[in-house]
């Protein structure tokens, strides 16, 4: 029997043609907190993801697709603003669906989606083309000018990990190109995508610029969306699986896609490397957003010499990390997204104690003695001891944990990060710098950074190679790949 004073449970509904729409299935969002049922989210069909299509189809033959870039980049400004405005509620709409530390959401998720709106609106307006003088054979010459045009509609699916952070890194340089967007949302984290639709509603987009539906990924709304022939591109986040399965699906069609996906990514720390800044940096590569972020380290490479003193340093400051309710004053470390997951954490967490790892830290769940025991926490942790074939060591965990290992020699060390299916990021820490020019083009990923992780500047290619990943995204590169270009030769 509910009881009487409980507040009705929000519904999340789709977005479509500048409406909210519901009907049909729905399903739960679940707390990962405390396993309570905070929401209900409509579930779309085939029949509600075609008309989401074919209201951003409609809306390229319309006033949007009649925009200039001025106006685009003015609208998206007013999403920024927006976004702005609503702030707080787009960080609690972020912690409750992820139970993300509450800083964190207002740090690094929130702030970054409004910067991705204020990035694509000015670099779309400012960004140059191509323009080759070329050679003809009156030598009078040629001049070879391209030009940007949108690629007309684009569906966008986005993970759990980062939702506003990621969704937003493809909404905003899509309509700053002048695209029609639909967009689905990871099933795990849909609050701040629908708070999103209301912002760009109330900023005054035209109806069908944007749509937002809700749903699963096979069988239901992310395949409808991914399989649509109205649909011109798709750019996707998430499992490197997701995306081979995804490309699958659009090849009849040959749509454009741009994959950004999972790794296996490597911390390497030289011997002679700022002892502090590398524990503090690896710290955080490792265990940012519980370790959910696709760049973390789930390898540390450590040279030989430091490798005893910088295990002990890690092993105190992960002891001492602070895992508990997201909104705790100093909280470290909140739950994982889900029980799922959770589920798959542990049995790697399993699967290493057979595989032979020393755990060093964690290794298990934490007791709280309240509802948070009915949650989706579990322990950070650090293992010493596997081989560099171990399971723990190769497959992607997305989880609070590393591996630690000792390195002899820098061909060594170059070697064994690249010895991986992966190549999405890779963090050195050295004070040599000849050493950095020297080991960072040798490194198969798509992002090295040197003595520092996770910086970010947003005009910057972003993506991975190998499994991680396919094209790039960022700065001038989303503005290629969210439009269609054209060359055209003017001779003289
Ligand atoms: N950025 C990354 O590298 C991420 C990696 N992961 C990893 O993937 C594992 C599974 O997590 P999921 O959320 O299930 O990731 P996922 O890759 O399955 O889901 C990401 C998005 O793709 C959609 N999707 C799934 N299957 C689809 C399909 N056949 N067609 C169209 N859309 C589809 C989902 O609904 C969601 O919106 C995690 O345990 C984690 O290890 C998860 C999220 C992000
Ligand atoms: O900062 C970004 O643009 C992206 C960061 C992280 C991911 O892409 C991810 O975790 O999937």
């Amino acid at each position: 029997m509910s009881t009487s004073s409980a507040p009705p449970r929000p519904q999340l509904r789709h977005f479509i043609n500048g409406e909210f729409i519901a009907g049909g299935k729905t399903f739960r969002n679940i707390s990962p907190v405390n396993g309570e049922h905070i929401a209900d989210i409509a579930e779309a069909d085939a029949a509600t993801v075609d008309a989401a299509v074919k209201a951003a189809q409609s809306a390229m033959r319309g006033p949007w697709g009649r925009t200039t870039m001025s106006e685009r980049a003015a609208a998206l400004h007013r999403i920024a603003d927006g976004i702005q405005a609503r702030f707080d509620e787009f960080v609690a709409a972020e912690v409750a669906d992820t139970g993300r530390p509450v800083h964190q959401a207002r740090t690094l998720d929130v702030a970054r989606g409004i910067a991705n709106f204020r990035t694509f609106a000015d670099l779309a307006r400012s960004a140059n083309t191509d323009l080759f003088q070329s050679e003809s054979a009156d030598g009078l010459g040629a001049l070879n000018y391209t030009v940007r045009k949108p690629l007309g509609v684009v569906g966008i699916i986005s993970p759990w990990n980062l939702p506003l952070l990621l969704l937003t890194w493809k909404i905003a340089p899509a309509l700053a190109c002048g695209n029609a967007v639909v967009a689905k949302p990871s099933e795990e984290s849909p609050s701040s995508a629908t708070l999103l639709a209301e912002v760009i509603r109330d900023a005054g987009l035209p109806p069908g610029a944007f749509n937002l539906v809700h749903g699963f990924g096979g069988g239901s709304a992310g395949e409808f969306l991914t399989r649509h022939p109205g649909i011109d591109a798709v750019t996707f986040t998430g499992e490197s699986r997701t995306g081979a399965t995804i490309m699958k699906a659009v090849a009849d069609d040959m749509k454009e896609v741009s994959f950004e996906l999972g790794g296996k990514n490597a911390a390497v720390v030289f011997a002679d490397a700022d002892f502090d800044a590398a524990v503090a940096g690896v710290m955080r590569s490792s265990f940012t957003n519980s370790g959910q972020v696709c760049l973390c380290s789930e390898r540390v490479y450590v040279e030989r010499p430091i490798f005893e003193r910088f295990v002990a340093a890690m092993k105190e400051k992960t002891q001492a990390l602070k895992v508990g309710y997201p909104a705790e004053d100093n909280v470290d470390m909140g739950p994982l997204i889900s029980h799922g997951h959770r589920d798959k954490v542990l049995s790697y967490y399993r699967l290493a104690e057979q595989e032979g790892a020393t755990v060093v830290a964690g290794g298990g769940v934490p007791h709280f003695g309240d509802e948070r025991d009915r949650g989706a926490y579990v322990q950070p942790t650090i293992w010493t001891g596997l081989p560099d074939d171990a399971r723990c060591v190769t497959e992607e965990i997305f989880g609070p944990v590393c591996h630690i290992a000792p390195f002899e020699s820098e061909d060594e060390a170059v070697r064994r990060i690249n010895d991986s299916q992966y190549g999405l990021a890779c963090a050195l820490w050295t004070s040599d710098l000849k050493r950095a020019h020297r080991v960072a083009p040798q490194i198969e990923a798509g992002l090295v950074w040197v003595n520092t992780w996770y910086l970010r500047d947003l005009r910057t290619p972003f993506g991975g190679v190998k499994q991680s990943g396919l094209g790039r995204e960022g700065g001038r590169y989303s503005l290629d790949f969210y439009s269609e270009i054209t060359n055209i030769c003017i001779k003289l």
